[in-house]
């Protein structure tokens, strides 16, 4: 049988697997998306992209300088093209930058995945990212800012949301327990730790 004898199986038979995150998270700076990100991929046994890190990729420089020398009007143009790459082509877990909720089409573009929203508050948030300078928006009078980004963000983060899972007062494994518990089952892949079995 050779590749061109009509006898040959159909190439056209072949499975076509569509390639998704297994998980989206979304939240406000300090809400834990890139921590736990890594802790959920790690105990699923995927990888973790963050959209933070394929932006700083295209520009060549930080997040924070970014902001200052090409605006941040790029960044965001940046952010929605690296959110639609990513929907279209990563298959574990996709840390989204938490500004990414802004942009009408990424929010479209989020329909239909699993999304989980880490709630955190103006508190959390303020202690969590503390005094770290590479938070562009965050560098002056950091707890007023994160109360208004909070305000404008919360409706658009729930929007999005398939799962919510609230941040407070839990430390990373718990809120980590939580988001793997509220995740729908995904074939072929499993907690690999033993608290999850
Ligand atoms: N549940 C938690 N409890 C305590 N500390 C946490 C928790 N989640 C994250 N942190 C800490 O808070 C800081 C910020 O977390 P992280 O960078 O994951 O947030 P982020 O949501 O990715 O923020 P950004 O939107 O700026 O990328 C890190 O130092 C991390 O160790
Ligand atoms: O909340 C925001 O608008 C941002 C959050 C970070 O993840 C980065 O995407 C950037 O610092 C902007
Ligand atoms: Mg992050």
């Amino acid at each position: 049988m050779t590749a061109n004898d009509p006898a040959a199986p159909a190439a056209a038979a072949a499975p076509v697997v569509a390639v998704r995150p297994v998980a989206v998270l979304v939240g406000a700076p300090g809400a834990g998306k890139t921590t736990i990100g890594q802790l959920v991929a790690d105990r699923l046994g995927v990888t973790l992209r963050d959209t933070d890190t394929d932006v700083e990729a295209t520009f060549g420089m930080s997040v924070s300088d970014i902001f200052i020398e090409k605006g941040e009007e790029a960044f965001r143009a940046a952010e929605r093209a690296a959110v639609a790459a990513a929907l279209a082509e990563h298959p574990g877990i996709l840390a989204l930058g938490g500004g990414a909720v802004l942009a009408d089409e990424t929010r479209a573009a989020l329909a239909g995945h699993t999304v989980v929203y880490l709630e955190v508050d103006v508190s959390d948030a303020a202690h969590r990212v503390g005094l770290a300078r590479d938070r562009p928006l965050l560098i002056e009078a950091p707890r007023a800012r994160l109360a208004a980004l909070l305000r404008e963000r919360r409706p658009l983060y729930a929007e999005v949301a398939t799962v919510v899972v609230d941040t407070a007062g839990r430390g990373p494994q718990e809120v980590a327990d939580d988001v793997l518990a509220a995740l729908p089952p995904v074939i072929g892949l499993r907690d690999r730790s033993s608290a999850g079995g």
